[in-house]
């Protein structure tokens, strides 16, 4: 399906995005202009994803420097509302690392062209070529998931997935996606569950979206029949993304992707995770370093119901993430290649990093 989940609009200084709420019911293109339009729209899931959340984000800090350089020319003064503007963005949401990765990455070329002696006109026109840049980038490093993630199917594989790892969480092929859809491209017949992934249904709303949209055999299930859909032996492999891999393997993901690997090893299907080098943290020793975003008790008791399905003032427990260990994760692929125990060394190889 060919849609552009982010965007950039020169015209009109605004980042463009396929507002994702709306799914599966509308498809609609939303321009964010301000600061807080932005924050707003990775907060409320309008745009999501690791990758897409990065991608969003450094067209925002693009499309803000570029307003601000309108009315300041001396650097000093431009750069610190550069530094306001990437702290108000990057305290969207707290678990996915691209987020952070990718307004680090802006920023340091921003003072890399200051200590060039660029004017900051110059700077603004870096920003602007390093932030599609990095969307480009995530096309290739998306394709190259998949190649690599291809290799470890066969025609006619069925395949598990969990929340969203699609397009609508890149630029373009998805991470766990990216396989069904190179495979699709040469003819493979995949047969695929996607959980639906309660509570914000990003599995119902958006994989079976995607990929039935695109011709893929998805069959949708709720998150609590990936049991029986492994023992019944229909599921040759699990693929699901990420949105932080510790420096030992251990993966923050939807939530409920821990319980998908803890099935996946009790049946024997592999579990693997489809995650750009940009996601992976060498920072972060293990999994239980990694920042867990709580989010509204609203999202489980009030969302997609005519009433609220639980009693008035229950209280909710809400993280939109857990960690999957490592011991669980058959392989972690990323576009240099298949990461393999023990993990503290092949994802360093994978990031160029020697140990
Ligand atoms: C390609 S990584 C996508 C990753 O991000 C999703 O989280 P959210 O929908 O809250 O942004 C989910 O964990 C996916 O696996």
């Amino acid at each position: 399906m060919e849609y552009e989940t982010v965007d950039l609009d020169e015209e009109s200084g605004s980042v463009l995005i396929l507002d994702q709420t709306k799914l599966p019911g509308k498809a609609e293109m939303i321009k964010l202009r301000t600061a807080k339009e932005i924050w707003d729209a990775i907060y409320l899931l309008k745009v999501r994803g690791a990758p897409a959340i990065g991608v969003a984000a450094a067209f925002g800090i693009y499309v803000l420097a570029r307003r601000t350089a309108q009315k300041e020319t001396d650097f000093d003064s431009f750069y610190n509302s550069f530094k306001k503007q990437k702290e108000y963005l990057d305290s969207a949401r707290p678990t996915a690392v691209n987020l952070s990765w990718a307004l680090n990455r802006m920023d340091q070329v921003c003072r890399q062209a200051h200590a060039e002696g660029k004017s900051v006109a110059q700077i603004v026109d870096r920003l602007g070529r390093e932030a599609r840049e990095i969307k480009e980038e995530d096309i290739r490093v998306c394709r190259a998931i998949g190649e690599n993630g291809l290799s470890l199917l066969k025609p006619g594989d069925g395949i598990l997935t969990h929340c969203n790892a699609g397009q609508l969480a890149t630029c373009r092929y998805g991470t766990a996606t990216a396989p069904i859809y190179l495979g699709q491209e040469r003819g493979y017949h995949f047969h695929v569950f996607a959980d639906e992934t309660r509570p914000l249904l990003q599995g119902a709303r958006l994989t079976a979206y995607e990929l039935y949209s695109s011709g893929v055999d998805v069959t949708l299930i709720c998150d609590n029949m990936s049991a029986m859909v492994m023992k019944n032996g229909w599921v040759n492999a699990v693929f699901v993304g990420c949105d932080r891999v510790a420096a030992n393997g251990d993966t923050a993901n939807k939530i409920g992707t821990s319980v998908v690997a803890t099935v996946a090893k009790r049946y024997g299907v592999p579990f693997y995770v489809c995650a750009p080098t940009s996601t992976i943290d060498l920072d972060t020793p293990a999994g239980n370093e990694i920042k867990i975003e709580q989010r509204p008790g609203r999202e489980v008791t009030e969302m997609w119901y005519k009433e609220p399905m639980a009693p008035q003032g229950i209280k909710v427990f809400n993280p939109a993430f857990d960690v999957t260990d490592h011991e669980l994760i058959t392989a972690i692929i990323t576009e240099h290649g298949i990461a393999r125990a023990p993990f503290w060394k092949s994802l360093a190889e994978m990031k160029n990093v020697t140990v």
